[in-house]
């Protein structure tokens, strides 16, 4: 028979925690050598507090080969202690031993079971007064708290397994995102509520069909694709986007997929995961923000009324060009129009016929410019800029001329002109090789100056002739 150890403790003791109990014991001064099991690898510790109203209570802790012998050292305790414990450990045959009505201990002992777990179980005895009971209930309740809180449920690693695998399923079940699991070459064995959704196919239609027939033959020929990729990369994932029309509404969505390999603790590719999210809304806020952008960058450098290259833009053009033509020695020329007598038309037209009159004057100057590097833009009201890189002095007199006679012909009526009776244009070339010493204002100030004078000189016409 070994039995590790039988404890006697008052409350101070019972107070301790299990763990700890062997110590907070060792400093109880009575050993129980009247037990005489010493020899049977007995420890025992007694305390018998006299003076103390506290019942004793005592632990055992033991591994017992024979039950009946223990029982009857317990028995021989009885008079000193009110209370015996079998702790965990202790062994069922001393247990049933104490329970059975045969039992050594007689019928003044009662073998109660206290945990549900068979943690602990109780010896009260019927004959102790029954306040002393009360005390030792409270004592008891005191000590089983102290227990309890020190004392992890136990949970049997199988079990922790089954619960932990029973979460993972409801998770996967009532995830958001499509999950699907399929073996190594595509077979589905996963296939949760999401995926329902998005293919309209239940689980048991779609479980043992392959990945590659649930949708249409392109996709399921990239995921094909994909599936030998990743059996083949270091990663073990890939991740790409489709667009699939969802049998459940017919509404096209757009799906996030991220494939990866599932492996075994030896490292072994077993199959594959597909998540699929939805990123339906988060695409169309992309397409809108797209547009905006697209817009924004339009306005700032597009004139809102006649759809040229407005001032901004212009200004930016001939800063880019004037470094490059300096570096390169090259000519650049501008001609500058603008709307002979635009004021009257306006007076007798009204606003909206002078925008429309804009419009077509800015359509018919475009239509001039044949070279990509040229760029037309509205300088102000109705004033317009031609920017002609590489362009010398006389080409630009010829273009300006060529302009000049685009519009008159376009015979735009303007009963106010005092001129003319259609739309006419007064255009002022600048040309010049730029230098370092100059700036790109100069060869503005060049065709303004120009225009002045054709304006000065009677309008319909281009300075210098
Ligand atoms: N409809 C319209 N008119 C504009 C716009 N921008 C400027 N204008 C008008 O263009 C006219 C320009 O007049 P002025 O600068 O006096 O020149 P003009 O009447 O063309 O006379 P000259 O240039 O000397 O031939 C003004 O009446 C402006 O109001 C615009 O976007 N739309």
């Amino acid at each position: 028979m070994i039995i590790s150890a039988l404890h006697i403790v008052n409350e101070q003791g019972a107070n301790a925690h299990i763990s700890k109990l062997n110590q907070a014991l060792e400093k109880i001064d009575v050993f129980l050598t009247e037990c005489n099991i010493s020899t049977l690898e007995l420890d025992c510790l007694r305390h018998k507090n006299a003076t103390s109203e506290q019942p004793c209570l005592a632990f055992i802790s033991p591994t017992i080969n024979n039950p009946i012998q223990v029982a009857k050292q317990i028995r021989s305790l009885l008079s000193d202690i009110d209370f015996i414990f079998l702790v965990e450990g202790s062994s069922q045959e001393l247990l049933t031993e104490l329970q059975s009505p045969t039992s050594v201990l007689g019928s003044h002992w009662e073998v109660k079971d206290i945990h549900s777990e068979g943690f602990i179980h109780q010896l009260s005895t019927s004959l102790k007064a029954v306040h002393k009971r009360r005390k030792f209930r409270t004592t008891l309740t005191h000590l089983q708290n102290k227990l309890k809180a020190t004392s992890k449920p136990k949970v049997s690693e199988l079990q922790k397994y089954t619960v932990s695998l029973q979460h993972l399923s409801h998770i996967v079940e009532h995830a958001h995102d499509a999950i699907i699991a399929t073996t190594s070459d595509g077979i589905i064995v996963k296939w949760n509520q999401a995926s329902q959704k998005i293919f309209h196919m239940s689980s048991d239609e779609a479980v043992g069909t392959s990945i590659f027939e649930i949708y249409d033959h392109d996709w399921g020929r990239r995921l094909q694709t994909d599936y030998h990729s990743l059996f083949n990369s270091d990663h073990g994932f890939i991740e790409h986007e489709i667009s699939i029309t969802r049998a459940v509404d017919l509404q096209e969505n757009y799906y996030n997929i991220i494939l990866s390999v599932i492996r075994d603790n030896n490292g072994e590719d077993i199959g594959v995961s597909a998540v699929m999210r939805d990123i339906t809304e988060k695409k169309a806020t992309e397409n809108i923000l797209a547009e905006i952008r697209k817009d924004l960058e339009k306005m700032s450098y597009e004139d809102g009324l006649t759809s040229v290259a407005n001032r901004r833009m212009f200004d930016k053009a001939l800063r880019n060009e004037w470094g490059r033509l300096l570096r390169t020695q090259s000519p650049l020329s501008i001609i500058m129009f603008d709307i002979d007598y635009f004021k009257h038309y306006n007076d007798t037209y009204g606003h909206q016929e002078g925008d429309k009159c804009l419009k077509k004057v800015a359509e018919i100057l475009k239509n001039e410019i044949k070279r990509s590097s040229d760029l037309i833009a509205r300088y102000g009201g109705e004033e317009f800029i031609l920017l002609l890189p590489g362009t010398n002095e006389e080409d630009a007199k010829s273009l300006a001329l060529k302009c000049c006679t685009a519009v008159r012909k376009a015979n735009i009526p303007h009963d106010s002109s005092e001129i003319s009776n259609t739309v006419t244009v007064s255009g002022g070339v600048g040309s010049l090789i730029p230098i370092q010493t100059s700036k790109p204002e100069a060869i503005i100030k060049m065709a303004d100056n120009m225009l002045y004078i054709a304006k000065k000189n009677g309008r319909n016409q281009v300075q210098p002739t």
